[in-house]
């Protein structure tokens, strides 16, 4: 069972492949990170940033979560982000997904003991 920890990081992380995003980065990484098995995933944000860099944010600026828990952190830098959102026409199974590259502050939910990132709430 994949534990809240290692889903954050298959779903969110990519400190690899930035700068040369192209417009097919999120129809391939999508599938590559299981994202488009049963549904397409609506919305997704890769952080190309160091692993470290995220953790580290459970230690910078507390935040409300949007689901109203007092759990989450905003980056205290900004930091190379991929949005994927889903295009309006995409249908099952064929996810169709549009790729835009961002320099936002990154908002995540910890939780656990190493207290690490386990969800992305939002990037502002
Ligand atoms: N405070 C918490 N503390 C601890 N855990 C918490 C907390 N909150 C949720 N979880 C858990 O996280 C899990 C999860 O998958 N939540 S999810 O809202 O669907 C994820 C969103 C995000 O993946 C994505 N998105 C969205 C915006 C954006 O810019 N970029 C971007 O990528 O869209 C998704 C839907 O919005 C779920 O198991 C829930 O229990």
């Amino acid at each position: 069972r994949e534990s809240q920890a290692k889903k954050f990081i298959r779903q969110h992380m990519d400190p690899v492949s930035y700068p040369n995003i192209s417009s097919s980065y999120c129809n391939q990484m999508m599938r590559r990170r299981n994202m488009t098995k049963g549904w397409c995933k609506p919305m997704n944000t890769f952080v190309h940033e160091p692993l470290v860099n995220v953790q580290a944010v459970c230690f910078q600026g507390k935040v409300t979560c949007k689901d109203g828990q007092s759990n989450c952190y905003q980056s205290s830098s900004s930091m190379s982000i991929t949005d994927c959102r889903l295009t309006t026409g995409s249908k099952y199974p064929k996810c169709a997904y549009r790729t835009s590259q961002k320099k936002r502050h990154i908002i995540v939910a910890c939780n656990g003991n190493p207290y690490v990132p386990v969800h992305f709430d939002a990037s502002v």
